[in-house]
């Protein structure tokens, strides 16, 4: 539960710290300064149109131009510009920017408003303009002519002079229009009604149009004079210087930033770096612990199969040592009564599968016990011994001796020849048994009575190894009985006869002649 809250806590905190490197990286990010530099140009030639507007306004004014398309012409593309000024705003990072741009597009607006009032009213009075020194030079004419020769020479005179007034009036008023020269102008105007009555329609009418124009002059020139004031006062280059500024000082200030933010990412990058290092460090450490722990595991892996060998061995070696205490005799090493039974039966087995013959010698010693009596116990186990291997010298690897206990020993032969054969081995047994003349230093005399019985084929089987053993017990008895040192077979086994090997020995020393074979 605790290592899954530390992984947990280990990937949000790499997740953190990928974000701080991911956030700073982003902040070092370099300038784009050409699309400042665009911007900067933008400013620059929305100033340079203003100026040039201003300019125009200016001809208009004095007359120069012919129409009014420049005062027009200049705005699709200074509207373009301030887009495209609004558009970089998000590089300058701030908020003042934005407000000095608006204060440059409401200044532009009111400007564009008053321009198209000014072009209004410009019209009328470029017009009334044009109309007057013209109209006043071919009624002078006029006057000088057919109109002068009729008319009073006084009136002419008054209308010349009022004409001559009115004109430089005009002129003076258009170029520095004051309350007392508008009040001239209206009084001239008015001294010109009474003399119109004096003169031809022709002429009447044209004074009546001086009067109009003169009075439009009067009006629209101060309008016109008051809307240039108002234009000028749109304050449109000074928006744009501020904005300008702004510009300037945002963009110092982003590239300062970037600065600082550069500085930051480095020793952000070295901490970082040694934060690895660390846990480089650790993982090292741990896989040099975890490596040194296996090779400890490892190498009692090691001992802990050799000593499961060695115990398994030392068993198999006890459970040998006890498999051949239960199926063996602890002094003469031959096997035992038990063994026997068993092999005797599996022989048994065999004989009946082949029809063959199974031998049992029921071997017991004569004189032993006066052995023991003479010369001890140790001395009667030293000729038991002897007994033993003598009698298994005789033998062939595939037949079995046993001892059954005391001096008693039992030969299991199997695919016997004939009763022939049987007796040949008893014989080579007895003789054996007979040559032991001599134990632990003492002189001994032994013989054997031997009682040899068979079993064939299924009929064998069929009776048994009891069956088997008992009859040679039996028929070692009958030599005995028989006057011992001697061979005897059971009258149940085939061979029903009594081989004499030797007379039968009295006491403990064997006879040296061979005694017949007794009948059972
Ligand atoms: N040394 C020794 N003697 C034993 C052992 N087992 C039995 N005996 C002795 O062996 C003797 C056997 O007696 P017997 O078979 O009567 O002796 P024997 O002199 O051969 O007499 P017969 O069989 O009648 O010919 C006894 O004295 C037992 O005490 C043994 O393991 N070692």
């Amino acid at each position: 539960m605790l290592g899954s809250w530390r992984r947990i806590a280990s990937l949000l905190l790499l997740i953190v710290l990928m974000v701080v490197l991911g956030v700073l990286f982003n902040r070092t990010q370099a300038v784009d300064l050409e699309a400042q530099n665009r911007v900067m140009l933008n400013l620059r030639e929305l100033e340079k149109l203003d100026s040039e507007w201003n300019v125009n306004i200016l001809r208009s004014h004095i007359g120069l131009n012919s129409n009014y398309d420049p005062l027009s012409t200049p705005l699709p593309r200074m509207r373009q510009l301030q887009l495209r000024l609004a558009a970089a705003l998000p590089m300058t990072g701030n908020p003042k920017a934005e407000e000095a741009l608006e204060e440059v597009k409401r200044a532009l607006v009111k400007k564009e408003e008053l321009v198209e009032q000014f072009k209004t009213q410009n019209a009328i009075l470029r017009n009334s303009l044009i109309f007057f020194p013209p109209a006043i030079t071919d009624l002078k004419t006029e006057l000088n002519g057919i109109e002068g020769a009729i008319v009073p020479g006084r009136i002419v005179v008054a209308l010349d002079t009022a004409l001559n007034s009115l004109l430089s009036d005009i002129l003076r008023y258009n170029l520095a229009p004051s309350p007392a020269l508008a009040a001239q102008i209206e009084r001239t105007i008015a001294s010109m009604q009474p003399l119109r009555g004096d003169f031809s329609d022709s002429v009447s009418d044209t004074i009546d149009e001086l009067g109009r124009h003169a009075h439009a002059i009067l009006r629209y020139r101060q309008l016109e004079n008051e809307l240039e004031m108002q234009i000028a006062n749109s304050r449109t280059a000074e928006a744009m210087e501020k904005l300008g500024g702004l510009f300037d000082t945002s963009f110092d200030q982003v590239l300062i930033e970037k600065q600082r933010y550069r500085t930051y990412l480095f020793a952000y990058s070295g901490l970082l770096l040694l934060l690895l290092m660390y846990v480089a460090r650790r993982l090292v450490r741990s896989y040099s612990i975890i490596g040194e722990v296996n090779r400890s595991l490892q190498a009692a892996n090691e001992t802990l199969e050799h000593r499961v060998a060695e115990r398994t061995a030392e068993l198999e070696a006890q459970s040998e040592r006890l498999k051949q205490l239960a199926q063996h005799d602890s002094l003469t090493g031959l096997i035992n009564y038990g063994e026997l039974t068993r092999l005797l039966a599996h022989a048994l087995v065999r004989a009946g599968r082949r029809g063959d013959v199974v031998v049992a010698m029921f071997i017991d010693l004569d004189g032993f016990k006066a052995v023991n009596d003479t010369y001890g116990h140790a001395t009667g186990d030293l000729v038991l011994c002897e007994v033993a291997r003598r009698v298994q010298e005789k033998l062939r690897k595939e037949d079995a001796l046993a001892r059954l206990g005391g001096d008693e020993f039992v030969i299991l032969l199997e695919e016997v020849a004939g009763r022939d054969g049987a007796l040949r081995v008893a014989q080579q047994t007895l003789e054996a048994i007979r040559s032991i003349t001599e134990a632990g230093g003492f002189p001994v005399r032994i013989s054997a009575s031997i009682g040899v019985a068979s079993a064939r084929g299924k009929e064998g089987f069929m009776r048994g190894a009891p069956a088997l053993l008992a009859d040679a017990d039996q028929a070692m008895y009958q030599a005995k009985q028989g006057g011992k040192n001697g061979i005897s077979f059971s009258p149940d086994s085939q061979w029903n006869e009594i081989v004499a090997v030797e007379a039968p020995v009295a006491g403990s020393a064997p006879a040296k002649t061979p005694v017949p074979a007794q009948d059972g």
